[in-house]
């Protein structure tokens, strides 16, 4: 069952004076019941936008939104079973942590008091609050009020949960544990949920699918494996991936490989057109050290805890080539060593379009 689907959703805002700004050009996503889809991009192409649009916080200029198969367009924002939690928490300072979170529960009524007191203490519980229940919002650090931002928006058990960068201000431990919690209770629960980051890690370990969003269109569709492993164009395999794919121009050679340069040709996956311009896109993690492959100069190696990061130079190739190397290699400047890639490995887009060739 389709849960929630967006269908050529589109914003533009038009303020008096301002040109007009087309923050979310035409967006067409369905996900299934339970499905956690997660919204990528650089700042600015429309992720908070789309969000706010299907909360209704935002009205929509073109296109429709549709809960279980009913347009919710038309209807206000606490007409639409769903939950959010924002970045900027939206708690109410007035009230304490207990009551912030049991005010959804009352104010929809159905909850006796009783039961309110339960489920807002099963829930502090579940995300570690506990002890800030008698708190009021001002005394908290940003992280614990994401927390209960967090916990605020599982409680109501909406149809639908929206996730604004739920883990932007946690510190990298309480991250960890969080984002494993949240997984585990939208997994129980089985609610259908967008996550909206810019953070590819969250996005990759918590998301069953990603769009990954560029100037308000959806650039590629996936499961985080088919984002990384099959980047559908230039902008999403440079956007995904840590340390960045390495982008080569280089030259088809008809005969299944690529021209870097007069010395460096490395084999593709398939064969294309003679003399066609292309960017090959090589992961650091992809190119192995062996004593058969091509040469190449190290310019540096920085050797980490669990791995190490070398910067190479092929002959006659402008760019440089980033390297994951294990932890047991010592690598100095100027030495040379010899690197192979498997071609499955490698992939090649259009220099002119971007665009992937398979
Ligand atoms: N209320 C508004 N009025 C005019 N333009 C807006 C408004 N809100 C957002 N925009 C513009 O719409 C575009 C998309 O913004 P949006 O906040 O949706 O992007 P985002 O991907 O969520 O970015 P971030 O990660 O920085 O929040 C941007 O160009 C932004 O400047």
């Amino acid at each position: 069952m389709t849960e929630l689907a967006l269908r050529a959703l589109r914003k533009t805002y038009t303020g008096r004076g301002r040109a007009a700004v087309e923050a979310v050009r035409s967006i067409d996503v369905e996900l299934r019941s339970g499905e956690l889809l997660g919204l990528l991009g650089p700042s600015g192409c429309g992720k908070s936008t789309t969000l706010r649009m299907i909360a209704g916080l935002e009205t929509v200029t073109g296109g429709d939104i549709l809960i279980g198969g009913s347009s919710v367009v038309a209807l206000p924002a606490r007409q639409r079973s769903i939950g959010v939690a924002f970045e900027n928490y939206a708690l109410y300072p007035p009230l304490t942590i207990a009551e912030n979170l049991g005010f959804g529960l009352a104010a929809r009524g159905g909850c006796g008091r009783a039961e309110i007191r339960r489920r807002v203490a099963e829930m502090a519980e579940r995300i570690g609050i506990t002890e800030l229940l008698d708190a009021r919002p001002a005394g908290l650090s940003s992280g614990q009020k994401q927390r209960v931002a967090l916990a605020r928006a599982l409680i109501r058990v909406p149809d639908v949960l929206l996730l604004d960068e739920p883990l932007s201000h946690l510190d990298a431990a309480q991250r960890d544990t969080t984002r494993r919690e949240l997984k585990r209770i939208q997994r129980d629960s089985g609610h259908t949920a967008i996550l909206v980051t810019h953070d590819q890690e969250e996005a990759l370990s918590l998301a069953d699918r990603i769009a990954v969003m560029r100037d308000g269109e959806i650039q590629q569709l996936g499961t985080p494996e088919e984002i990384y492993d099959c980047p559908a164009n230039l902008f999403v395999a440079d956007f995904v991936g840590e340390p960045a794919i390495n982008l080569l121009p280089g030259t088809a050679d008809g005969a299944g490989g690529v021209r870097l340069s007069d010395s460096v040709r490395v084999p593709v996956p398939h064969r294309i057109a003679a003399g066609r311009a292309v960017v090959l896109g090589i992961r650091p993690e992809d190119v192995c050290l062996d004593d058969t492959g091509a040469r190449a100069r190290v310019a540096a190696h920085e050797p980490l805890l669990e791995s190490g990061i070398a910067t190479l130079s092929l002959d006659g190739v402008a760019e440089p080539l980033v390297v994951v190397t294990g932890p047991e290699v010592r690598l100095d400047r100027d030495d040379t060593v010899r690197i192979t890639a498997d071609p499955q490995h490698i992939h090649v887009f259009d220099a002119q379009t971007g665009d992937a060739l398979r």
